[in-house]
């Protein structure tokens, strides 16, 4: 496996340019630090302004609550349905900490392991995401799959400097959506500031992201929350901007789907 350069930027000696995607034979755009986009031209318009506010408290997301796996169809699933975005990936990957950052626009590590799951809430002008953390460690990855069919999307966090369980992860991946044609995916490949961390084209090879269909949008993005207190990198500026875009997008198709069927 080759090593690639940190930050998430270009990756040295790598066979895809930043920009990189139709070549790779699915939907999937490889997002760089500044978010190079590829091919077919969806998500266009970014709305980052759509994030801004509406949280809970004093104009500030809440804080991410954690608490025991829940059992299976009931809160935090049931009338969400159709709004949620599932965050997995093994133990130790990030979620909690990108959430945290996403959330709040600052970097602020989070140590403790999530023993169940962490859900935060991030508000937009036109709608409120639910982002679903469901832990990493082995005993709760059982959960996993049993959360997929009533998401909009799926973000999949690897530590891009954790090559030994990159084979891991992949296979989780794989057996996650192999049932699953068309729910998008986002890999964020983070950790992208630690020395030896796999830049996004050897996280794509590792992941074989080609393989997981052709029919489904897919994207990966480094990330990295580097330091306590700082803002976030561009990077995960970048990312929130592309979830809460295509948060919107499938969220429209789901309202749309479902006012079908009612009217059937
Ligand atoms: N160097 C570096 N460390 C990070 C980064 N993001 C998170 N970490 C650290 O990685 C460790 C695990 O982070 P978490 O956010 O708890 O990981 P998780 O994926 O939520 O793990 P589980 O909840 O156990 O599934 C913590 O010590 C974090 O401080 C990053 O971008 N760079
Ligand atoms: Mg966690």
């Amino acid at each position: 496996m080759r090593r690639g350069s940190r930050k998430g930027g270009a990756c040295r000696g790598s066979r895809l340019p930043a920009a990189a995607g139709p070549a790779m034979g699915s939907r999937l755009r490889l997002c760089g630090a500044a978010l190079a986009m590829a091919g077919g031209a969806a998500l266009a318009a970014w709305a980052w302004t759509r994030l801004r506010g509406r949280g809970a408290g004093r104009g500030e997301p809440p804080a991410p609550r954690l608490g025991p796996v829940p059992s299976i169809g009931v809160a935090p699933q049931g009338k969400r349905q159709g709004r949620q975005i599932l965050v997995l990936g093994l133990d130790g990957a990030g979620k909690s900490s990108l959430l945290q950052a996403l959330a709040t626009n600052q970097v602020k590590r989070s140590l403790a392991p999530t023993e169940g799951f962490n859900a935060v809430c991030i508000a937009t002008e036109e709608s409120q995401m639910e982002f679903l953390e469901i832990g990493g460690s082995e005993s709760l990855r059982s959960y996993w799959k049993m959360y997929l069919p009533q998401v909009l999307l799926l973000i999949y966090v690897v530590d891009s400097a954790d090559h030994a369980r990159l084979p891991v992860a992949k296979q989780l991946l794989h057996q996650l959506v192999e049932n699953n044609s068309t729910l998008p995916v986002v890999v964020l490949a983070h950790k992208q500031d630690l020395e030896g961390a796999y830049c996004i084209t050897d996280i794509h090879d590792a992941l074989a992201l080609s393989d997981i269909g052709d029919k489904r949008k897919m994207f990966l993005i480094g990330t990295h929350v580097a330091e306590d207190g700082s803002e976030i990198s561009s990077s995960m500026k970048d990312a929130k901007e592309l979830i809460a875009e295509l948060f919107l997008e499938m969220q429209a198709l789901f309202l749309q789907h479902n006012s079908c069927s009612c009217g059937r």
